[in-house]
């Protein structure tokens, strides 16, 4: 049974980070989006990977980002993942990991059993794909809105296709979304948080231990 490997995204400062390493978490993303209450320039951006120092994956959100700006994120912050959070096409995607250089994960929204026709055409591009929730009519953010989708369409999912869930999860679903799919990350953001934007220790600590827990239950029961 595979461990999947937790991403907290949005995260703005050093405190938070320690909170989230010290649970164990394998990757921290920093939003760069105006719109975005996780919003954070490319020089904090790169202050904050230099503080994480290796110790987890780095990963920067872009929402179509142009060339200067992703080239900028390369050079300065120099993460370990670009993730492509818009509606870059799956040629704009390729040319983004071929400019960079970076490993690129690329969000598709998924709201029915058509929408993973896109995920079988961006695998074949990005390094990882990330599967979100649709965002809500008249949301501002295409992503870390804090909703989730029906985990049960992935169960058609080539299982030989790696991906990260993301879109509403929290300490109270994590044990159902690990019961109904297998994905080998699994990315979080409004479930930590007290409001927009506003990371909370309790609830990161929360989250983690209801996602450990989920998984020691699961290993029993396989076990029994
Ligand atoms: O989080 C943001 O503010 C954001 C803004 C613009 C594009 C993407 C954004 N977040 C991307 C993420 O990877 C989130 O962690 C993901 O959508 C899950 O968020 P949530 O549903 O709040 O857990």
């Amino acid at each position: 049974m595979r461990h999947p490997h937790v991403k907290i995204c949005g995260l703005k400062s050093r405190e938070m980070i320690d909170t989230v390493l010290s649970c164990g978490g394998k990757e921290v993303g920093f939003v760069h989006f105006a719109p975005s209450p996780r919003h954070l320039a490319i020089d904090d951006m790169a202050m904050l990977a230099a503080y994480v120092g290796g110790r987890a994956q780095v990963t920067i959100v872009t929402v179509d980002a142009d060339d200067a700006t992703l080239s900028a994120i390369a050079a300065k912050v120099r993460p370990d993942t670009l993730q492509l959070h818009g509606h870059e096409s799956v040629e704009r995607t390729a040319e983004v990991a071929a400019m960079t250089g970076l490993p690129v994960m690329k969000a598709l929204a998924i709201g029915s059993a058509e929408d993973l026709q896109e995920v079988a055409k961006y695998q074949t591009v990005a390094d990882r794909l990330l599967l979100d929730a649709r965002p809500p009519k008249n949301a501002l953010l295409p992503g870390g809105n804090g909703v989730a989708f029906d985990w049960s369409i992935l169960t058609g999912l080539d299982p030989k296709i790696d991906y990260m869930l993301s879109g509403g999860i929290n300490a109270n679903n994590i044990a159902r979304a690990l019961q109904t799919i297998s994905p080998y990350g699994l990315d979080v953001s409004s479930g930590v948080e007290s409001e927009p934007g506003v990371k909370d220790a309790g609830l990161i600590n929360g989250f983690f231990s209801a996602f450990e827990e989920a998984m020691h239950s699961m290993e029993q029961k396989r076990a029994s």
